[in-house]
C-alpha cells in the first residue's frame, strides 16, 4: 500500500544573528497506515519536522526538501491556498498546550462544529450533530453538556479531548501529535492514547507521534525514529528497539529508569561530537 506521507532530504534553517542554525539537516522517512514515534532530546528538531510538512514553521525559518508528498500529492508544489485545504482536511497537527489552542472565547463544541463546516458543506446543525458525534468517539462522557463550556471551563485532559476532535472531524488521512500526553496524568494519558490507538487501527489514520518520551514511544507505536541534532539517526520497529545500534538511542536507553532492572544509578548520557557527522 501506498504510504500517507513521504518525506525526503527534508531540511529547516533559521538566519539568525548570530548565523545560520540548522534545525532539521536532511531527514526523510516514510507514514503507512500506522504509529509512527518520532523521539529525540528538546531541540533535536522533532517539532519543526512536523510543522515544516504542514507549512507551519516560523517566519524566519526556511524548509526545502527533496520530496514532500501527502497521498501521493507534492506538497512542495501547493500554494497557500492549497496548503490551507491541506491542513485539516488532509493532515492536522495537534499541540501540547490545548489552552493555547483553542479559542478562549468560543464555546468548545462550536468550534469542534466550526472545524467540521470549513471543510464541508453542512448545515449548522448537520456540524453540531457530527461534534457531538465526534465528542462522544473521543470519550467525552455527556457531549451535550460539555458543548456548551468554555476553554476554560474544561480540564486539561478534557482540553486535549476536545482538541483532537476538532483535529479529527475534517477526517484527515494523517494527524501529527506533538507532545500531546506530556502534560497530562497517567489516567488521562491512557484515554488519549487508547483513542489515536482506535483511529489508527479502526479508520487507517496516519499518526506521527512526537515525543520526547522513548519509553512511551517504544510501548505505543509501531516503528520509532530516533532523531539527533536535526537528523534521524536511528530507525526501527519500536519492538525491536532494544537492540538500537546507534550509540546515542543506546544511551537514551541506558538512561531511562526500567521497573524490571532496578539500578541505583542511571547511565548519564555521554554525547559524542562525532554523531553530528554521522
Ligand atoms: N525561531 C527560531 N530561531 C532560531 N532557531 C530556532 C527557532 N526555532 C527553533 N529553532 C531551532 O530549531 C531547533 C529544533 O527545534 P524543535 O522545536 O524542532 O525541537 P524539538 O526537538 O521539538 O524540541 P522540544 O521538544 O523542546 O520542542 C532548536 O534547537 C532551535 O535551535
Amino acid at each position: 500500500m501506498d504510504p500517507i506521507l513521504r518525506v525526503e532530504d527534508l531540511r529547516v534553517s533559521f538566519d539568525t544573528p548570530r548565523g545560520v542554525v540548522q534545525a532539521v539537516r536532511g531527514i526523510g522517512f516514510e507514514v503507512g497506515r500506522e504509529r509512527v514515534g518520532l523521539v529525540g532530546e528538546s531541540g533535536s528538531g522533532k517539532s519543526m519536522t512536523g510543522r515544516a510538512i504542514l507549512r507551519i514553521t516560523p517566519r524566519a525559518a526556511t524548509v526545502t526538501a527533496g520530496k514532500l508528498e501527502l497521498q501521493g500529492e507534492n506538497l512542495l508544489a501547493a500554494d497557500a491556498k492549497r496548503m490551507r485545504q491541506i491542513r485539516g482536511r488532509h493532515a492536522s497537527m495537534i499541540l501540547q498546550d490545548p489552552k493555547f489552542s483553542l479559542n478562549p472565547v468560543m464555546r468548545v463544541g462550536t468550534q469542534v462544529a466550526e472545524s467540521f463546516l470549513v471543510h464541508h458543506k453542512a448545515t449548522k446543525a448537520q456540524a453540531r450533530e457530527r461534534a457531538l458525534e465526534m465528542l462522544a468517539q473521543v470519550r467525552i462522557r455527556d457531549p451535550k453538556r460539555v458543548y456548551d463550556l468554555y476553554p476554560h471551563e474544561v480540564s486539561g485532559g478534557m482540553g486535549q479531548r476536545i482538541m483532537i476532535a476538532m483535529m479529527l472531524i475534517p477526517e484527515p488521512a494523517l494527524l501529527i501529535a506533538d507532545e500531546i500526553t506530556s502534560a497530562l496524568d497517567v489516567t488521562v494519558r491512557t484515554q488519549v492514547l487508547a483513542i489515536l490507538d482506535d483511529l489508527v487501527t479502526q479508520r487507517g489514520l496516519g499518526l506521527l507521534f512526537i515525543s520526547h518520551d522513548l519509553n512511551l514511544v517504544a510501548t505505543f507505536c509501531d516503528r520509532v525514529l530516533v532523531m539527533y541534532a536535526g537528523r534521524i539517526v536511528e530507525s526501527c520497529k519500536a519492538n525491536e528497539l532494544e537492540h538500537a545500534k546507534h550509540p546515542y538511542t543506546r544511551g537514551l536507553l541506558e538512561s531511562m529508569p526500567r521497573l524490571e532492572a532496578p539500578r541505583e544509578r542511571l547511565a548519564v548520557l555521554q554525547r559524542d561530537p562525532a554523531w553530528l557527522e554521522a
